[in-house]
This record gives C-alpha cells, sequence and structure tokens, in this order.
C-alpha cells in the first residue's frame, strides 16, 4: 500500500514517540530523514485513516506503518501524509462513499412506499418479513477481488487460537499502557459522521461521547484480548468498560467458542457478539490485506424489523470508529430481491429476519455456497425466533448453511463439524436449555404439534454447535433488570381505558411504552389517548415499515411520548430513556412479560413496569410473576407480592376523569367505524359489481332492525351507531371534549394544578415543598410513589 522509497516505520502505539518528542518547538515526532525533502506536499490526516499494519502474531499484535510524520502542534498529535500516498480512503471519503450508498437507500425507501406489500394478519414476528430500508453499512476498501490465501486464512483455527490468543494477551498486557497512548494519539481525529439512518436515541448518544472519548481509561476493555483497532473503535462509542455479559462472552468468542449468552434486557448483549463479530473480520480482511474474501463473516438472525435495524445501527457505530470497516447489510425487506441479492454479494456481516433472508437464499446456489463459509452464525433473541412463524425459514437458512458446496470437492466428512461459531443470546432461556442441549442428536421432532419449548431445543440441536457450547449466564439469580420496580394496578376489565388515562395524567412528561395484546387495541387506544392531547404514536405490524420507524423515532426523540404497541415492541428495542412500561393487557408469557418490562430500567438506569389488572387477571398475572421471580433467591419463602407492588390509584380521581374518557373513546370509535365501514362497503360494492348485482348496503350488511343476532351482534350494532354519526354530532361531540379537557380536575391534591388533562407538576412540587399541598400526590416523589 506504500511505496517501498517509504521504509520509516512508525509503531501503531506511538505515543511514547510522541512524548520523546515533546520538547521538540516544531513538534516533528517521526522525522522523515534525507527523503523528506523528495516529499510531495503533505497533509493532515484523521488517525483513523491511516494505514496500519500487522508485523505477525509473533509479534504480539504489533501494527507499523509507513510514509507518516507525526508531529505535534501546541497539545495535540497531528499526522502528516504525503498527499498521493494517502491510499486508505480518509474520512471525507468514507463520509461520502456513505452519502452515496445513503442517497441509494432513500431512493429505495421512497420506492420501498410504493411497493409495500400487505404485511399479513397478526402480530406474530416477522413470518415472511418483507419490509424494511435494507440499508447497507460502509463498504470497505481493498478487500474484494484481491487475490490471496483466502482458504488459509479462512481456515478454522479453534485450535491454535487459544495459544495465540494468550500470547496475544500477554503482549497486550505488557502494553497496556501503550494502548492508552494510542487513544490518547487518536484524541485529534475528526469524529466520523455518526451513524447514518440511526433512528436510535441511544446510538446517537454513543456518537455523541466525544467527550467520554477523550477520558476514557480503556483498561478493562483491553483486558479482553482485543486489537488497538478494536479498542479505539469502542473508545470512540464512549464506552469506558464492558458491560458483564460482554466481560464474560467476548474473550471466550475470540477463542473460538460457541456460546449461549444470557444476561437481563438492556445489558449489552449486541456489542458481546458485535465486537468479536468486527474483530474476526479485522484480523482476516484487514490485517492480511492480499486475503481474498470469501462471501460474509457473519450471518445475524433477529426476529423482528426494527431489532434487525437496531442491530446493524450498533454494529455500524462500532465500525464506525475504524480506518476501514465490514460492510454491514440489513436484510428484512423493503427491497427488490435483485437488489438484496447484490447486496449480499459484498456484505460482510448479514444481520437479517429469517423470512426475508431465506426469500432471497432460496434457489441462489452461488449465493448460498458463499454463506457455508460464514465464521459466526448469531442468533439473537433465540427463545422468539424459534418460538413463532419463524422456525421453518431458520431450519431452512441453517440447513443452506450446512450445504456442502459442490465445487469444494467430495472428500470431506459427512459428520465434520462447521467452520462457523455459534453464537445464541438472549434475556430469557429455558433453565433447563443446558442440560437438554447436553443430549444432543436425539432431540424431539419438530413436528407441527411440538410445544414451543421443544422446537427450540429442536433448533438448538440444528445449529450444530462445534462443541458443548458455553452457557454463559451472568445472572442466573433474576431475569429482570436491577433497577426495575414491578406494580400493579387492579381495576374492572371495562375500565382499562380510564386507568390507563389516569395513570399517564398522574405521571407526566415521561416516556412511556404501552402494550397490547392485539393490533386492534393500538388502532383503538392510539386515537383516543390523542383525542384526550397526549402525544401518542402507534405500532404494530400491519404498519408499513416505514411507519413502523417513524413511530420509532419519534418516540425516541421526545421526552414527552408515549408509544402504544403489540409486542412487536417487545423484544430487542433499546430506546434510551423510556421511564415505564404500562402492560395494557396483562401478557400471555412470562417471557413476554420480561421482555417487555426490559424496555425501561435499561443500562444504569431506572424505571417501572405496571400492569392493568381485571380481577379475575390478578391471580394469574402474581403466579406469572411468582415464576419470573422464582430463582431469584433459591427459595420461595418470599411472597409474590413482594416481586409486584399494588398500587393504589384514588378511584375518585379516575371517576372525574371519566367523562373526558368516554367521550375521547365515543369520537375514536366513531371514526375508526367510519374508516371500517368505508372499506367494508367498498369491498362489498366492488363484489358486487363483479357478481352483476346491484349493491343495497341495508340488504347486504344485514342492517334491518331486530338483525343483530348471533355472536358479535353487540358490537356491531355498536360499530353501525357510531358509524352513522352525523359530521354535526362529531362536531359537537369534540366541542364537549373540549369543554371538559378545559376544566379543572381534582385530583385529590388541589384542582389548580390540572387543566387539559395535564397536571402542573412543577406548580405540584412548589407547593408540595412548601408543605401546602395536602392529601394523595402519585407521581411525586418518584414514579408511583415507588421511591426510584
Ligand atoms: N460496555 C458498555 N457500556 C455502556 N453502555 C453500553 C455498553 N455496551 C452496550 N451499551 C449500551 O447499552 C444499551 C443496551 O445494549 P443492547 O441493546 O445491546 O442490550 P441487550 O442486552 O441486547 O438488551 P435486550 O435484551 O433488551 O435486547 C445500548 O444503548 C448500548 O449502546
Amino acid at each position: 500500500m506504500v511505496p517501498p522509497s517509504k521504509k520509516r516505520k512508525l509503531q501503531s502505539v506511538a505515543a511514547p514517540a510522541a512524548k520523546r518528542n515533546k520538547n521538540s518547538a516544531k513538534g516533528a515526532v517521526a522525522k522523515s530523514g534525507s527523503k523528506s525533502k523528495a516529499n510531495p506536499a503533505r497533509k493532515l490526516v484523521d488517525v483513523a485513516s491511516l494505514g496500519w499494519q500487522s508485523v505477525g502474531e509473533e509479534f504480539g499484535g504489533l501494527e507499523v506503518i509507513e510514509g507518516v510524520d507525526v508531529v505535534r502542534n501546541g497539545g495535540t498529535v497531528q499526522f502528516l501524509v504525503a498527499e498521493k500516498q494517502q491510499q486508505q480512503p480518509d474520512s471525507s471519503d468514507k463520509k461520502q462513499r456513505q452519502g452515496a450508498s445513503k442517497q441509494d437507500d432513500r431512493a429505495d425507501e421512497t420506492q420501498d412506499a410504493v411497493d409495500e406489500p400487505f404485511e399479513g394478519l397478526g402480530d406474530g414476528p416477522v413470518e415472511g418479513e418483507d419490509v424494511d430500508s435494507g440499508e447497507a453499512g460502509d463498504s470497505k476498501g481493498g478487500v474484494e477481488g484481491q487475490s490471496g490465501k483466502t482458504k488459509a486464512a479462512g481456515k478454522d483455527r479453534a485450535g491454535g487460537e487459544k495459544k495465540d490468543a494468550d500470547k496475544k494477551q500477554k503482549a497486550r498486557n505488557s502494553n497496556s499502557k501503550l494502548a492508552t497512548a494510542d487513544k490518547e494519539l487518536q484524541k485529534p481525529a475528526s469524529r466520523k459522521q455518526q451513524q447514518q439512518g440511526n433512528s436510535f436515541d441511544a446510538l446517537v448518544a454513543v456518537g455523541d461521547a466525544a467527550a467520554a472519548e477523550e477520558e476514557a481509561d480503556m483498561g478493562a476493555w483491553v483486558e479482553l484480548n482485543l486489537s488497538t483497532r478494536i479498542l479505539s473503535a469502542i473508545a470512540k462509542l464512549g464506552f469506558a468498560k464492558p458491560t458483564l455479559i460482554q466481560e464474560k462472552t467476548i474473550p471466550e468468542i475470540l477463542a473460538g467458542e460457541d456460546v449461549i449468552g444470557k444476561a437481563q434486557t438492556g445489558s449489552g448483549k449486541t456489542l458481546a457478539f458485535g465486537i468479536p463479530i468486527v474483530e474476526k473480520w479485522l484480523e482476516l480482511y484487514e490485517e492480511k490485506r492480499n486475503v481474498k474474501r470469501e462471501g460474509p463473516t457473519a450471518v445475524v438472525l433477529s426476529p423482528t424489523r426494527e431489532l434487525a435495524k437496531q442491530l446493524s445501527d450498533h454494529i455500524k457505530a462500532l465500525c464506525d470508529g475504524l480506518p476501514t470497516a465490514p460492510y454491514v447489510c440489513t436484510v428484512t425487506g423493503g427491497l427488490s430481491i435483485q437488489k438484496q441479492q447484490r447486496q449480499l454479494e459484498k456484505a460482510d456481516i448479514v444481520i437479517a429476519t429469517p423470512g426475508r433472508l431465506w426469500e432471497v437464499l432460496d434457489g441462489d446456489m452461488s449465493l448460498q455456497n458463499s454463506f457455508t463459509k460464514i465464521k459466526f452464525l448469531v442468533v439473537d433473541e433465540a427463545d422468539r425466533l424459534f418460538k413463532a412463524g419463524q422456525f421453518k425459514e431458520a431450519e431452512d437458512i441453517i440447513g443452506a448453511l450446512d450445504r456442502k458446496d459442490p465445487e469444494a470437492g467430495d472428500d470431506d466428512d459427512d459428520d465434520e463439524l462447521p467452520p462457523r461459531q455459534t453464537l445464541v443470546f438472549s434475556a430469557t432461556f429455558d433453565k433447563n436449555l443446558q442440560s437438554k442441549l447436553a443430549g444432543r442428536g436425539k432431540g424431539p421432532k419438530a413436528g407441527s404439534g411440538s410445544s414451543d419449548e421443544e422446537k427450540m431445543e429442536y433448533l438448538m440441536k440444528c445449529l450444530k454447535f462445534r462443541s458443548e457450547p458455553k452457557f454463559i449466564d451472568v445472572n442466573p439469580v433474576s431475569q429482570m433488570a436491577t433497577g426495575l420496580k414491578e406494580g400493579l394496578i387492579e381495576c374492572g376489565a371495562m375500565e382499562k381505558d380510564l386507568y390507563l388515562y389516569t395513570v399517564l395524567v398522574l405521571n407526566p412528561g415521561k416516556r412511556t411504552l404501552v402494550f397490547t395484546n392485539s393490533i386492534s387495541a393500538v388502532r383503538r387506544l392510539t386515537p383516543l389517548l390523542q383525542n384526550l392531547g397526549l402525544s401518542v404514536l402507534p405500532l404494530h405490524s400491519q404498519m408499513i415499515q416505514k411507519a413502523r420507524l417513524r413511530s420509532i423515532e419519534r418516540f425516541a426523540a421526545s421526552k414527552n411520548s408515549i408509544l402504544v404497541a403489540t409486542d412487536v415492541a417487545a423484544r430487542g428495542l433499546d430506546i434510551k430513556e423510556v421511564d415505564q412500561v404500562l402492560h395494557y393487557h396483562v401478557p400471555r408469557q412470562a417471557d413476554t412479560y420480561i421482555h417487555r418490562s426490559g424496555r425501561t430500567a435499561r443500562g444504569d438506569r431506572t424505571g417501572v413496569s405496571v400492569i392493568l389488572c381485571s380481577p379475575e387477571e390478578v391471580l394469574p398475572t402474581r403466579r406469572l410473576a411468582g415464576k419470573v421471580h422464582a430463582e431469584r433467591d433459591g427459595s420461595t419463602s418470599l411472597k409474590r407480592e413482594h416481586f409486584i407492588e399494588t398500587l393504589s390509584i384514588d378511584r375518585k380521581i379516575a371517576q372525574r376523569l371519566k367523562s373526558r374518557v368516554d367521550l375521547a373513546k365515543r369520537i375514536a370509535d366513531a371514526v375508526l367505524a367510519k374508516e371500517k365501514g368505508h372499506s367494508e362497503d367498498q369491498w362489498l360494492r366492488n363484489a358486487a359489481e363483479e357478481l352483476g348485482v346491484d349493491y343495497d348496503s341495508e340488504e347486504f350488511d344485514g342492517s334491518a332492525p331486530g338483525n343483530w343476532g348471533g355472536r358479535g351482534g353487540g358490537r356491531k350494532k355498536k360499530e353501525k351507531e357510531a358509524r352513522q354519526l352525523s359530521k354535526a354530532e362529531m362536531g359537537a361531540l369534540r366541542a364537549q371534549l373540549r369543554e371538559e379537557l378545559s376544566k379543572r380536575v381534582n385530583l385529590g391534591v388541589s384542582e389548580k394544578y390540572i387543566t387539559g388533562g395535564r397536571v402542573d407538576i412543577g406548580a405540584l412540587l412548589r407547593e408540595k415543598e412548601k408543605g401546602t399541598v395536602g392529601g394523595l400526590f402519585l407521581g411525586g416523589d418518584g414514579l408511583f410513589g415507588m421511591n426510584l
């Protein structure tokens, strides 16, 4: 990469060199000697764009670079290279490339909106998932099309790896100061554009962590046997130390082990597998530059589109800190199959929902062959992925990964284990999984009658671990996040709308995620709460993908917002600072409860999860909570109530809000019924036209008086009544609601603190401090008075 005439060498850990020259007036650190005169024009470059080269494992991962002058300018270290010699793309080039690729993606997205297919019924995960931006990450330079020792480099190195790893570890430990110095050298590096298209606040915050980067002591990361490059990329993310799951799993993965990782929600599982994958890619293609690329390095399977996009964003954010980065490709739909095939041909890290990935792979043998050489298969949220509709596709994909390349010859042993490592992550696993896996090979059939657990067990066997996988459970005692408080509010089955609103009104200014068990509930609650003046967004699987992402973006952007969602949002979504999770419907399963609640109290934060329960739901809910917390202290002595606090809401307060909720509900129902009626009417008209008969709505919908018998008759009647509300009647209802909302409501504290549906919490707190507020005030000392 650098002309042989430039033979000066500078170690990547060049900080000591900088120190040596700290008294130098102009500050040239690594002089170019006599050849400097012959140098062409030199320019300042970003340290991240320098092309460090490994001098081999035997030197403990030492890296060198040629043709670079390091100069100290005041307190800053800078890098100078000859203009025409800077072969690595600089950051602006990289940005341009990203920009161009982003433009393509945007064009695709525009097209997506037009091509968006109907997504089918049900809110099951993503069988046949087919819509997403499918955006690709940054492309690496200088890898594609290079010839070389692909096979040798790509060979499974599990055996030798551990020794190498130990050697590297020693070398790195002894060089830890140098590694820190390396980071110091990177301070002046201009930050690359933060992740484009990243819709998650958390990652934006990560991008804003430049200050933290300056201060970070990377000692704890250095212990994990990571290269200087990845260390500097992590430093740029601002993560001072690994989380527990990262600390435990990264060394195992780097040592070539298969890993099943279990850790609470929000504990950093993405980077637990993301870091070793990127490290492997760097090792394969970055350190050995003339190695030919052999298809993707890793395939990551995700159960939902949103999670797939988030995983991509997270890994791309890590890659942003690298001079050259793997091409991260998201495959969840929205693009043409042909385009996805093209993207996959150059993809290094593929992050996909199984439905769409299989759609692209199915029948494309050349693509499938390239996938047989992957180094990592990651199954994120494995229990969910294997449970629901994507079982078949996941199985097909794994089958394709195990297929033999016909060109590879047939002398391969049929029982040979795959060259890839398998990494499986979730916050929830069947606690007997480990022992079940020990009996690998004669598992239950994956027939249609088998239970979720059996399917999971079967697929875990299909994964073909190379050896007994390392089962790493960083917190076997509790599956719930440490900073989470759990509560339960008992209310009548028909009063949930009212109590939901009451809770929201009593806890204003909180970013709130409301979970329901059905799409229709999301469709109903969203306008209902919007009518009440709240800032509400919907999320469910029948929304077009762009609208789904937009809802998440807006929710993440506004502290005051409320997202009403189905369980499509329960898994993996990492939205910063969700204060409270409200379960409008009781979750059907314990793991759903864990994952829903895990959208708050992520990382070091605190949060609240509250279930609205009808009287008959209380017992099963307590049972469910008991199940979730059963292993907390290994004893059953703790009362179930201990885990989920019963929260009392003054019923008088709820009653004072009832009239406005009823009005908002009537308006929302009328609008929905009109929309539904319109589409049903249209459908019947078309059908009548096709049949060549006259359309008479009365006759078709059987709406003649007395025709409301049978199941659903009452609902239909209500719908019809709502549909028939005239414009004037709707206007009157709206006016009534406006008036209601402008009234002050006594919350048991003082009427003057609530207007327009919102509590003036500032005024309340001020009064409370002065001791002039009496009575009940929920939400004053932490959420629901839970003293977080
Ligand atoms: N070492 C670290 N230090 C601080 N924050 C981190 C670290 N690693 C990851 N994070 C941040 O923690 C948050 C949660 O990470 P992530 O989404 O990977 O959690 P998770 O364990 O996969 O959660 P879930 O089970 O809900 O999917 C993210 O915002 C991420 O940027």
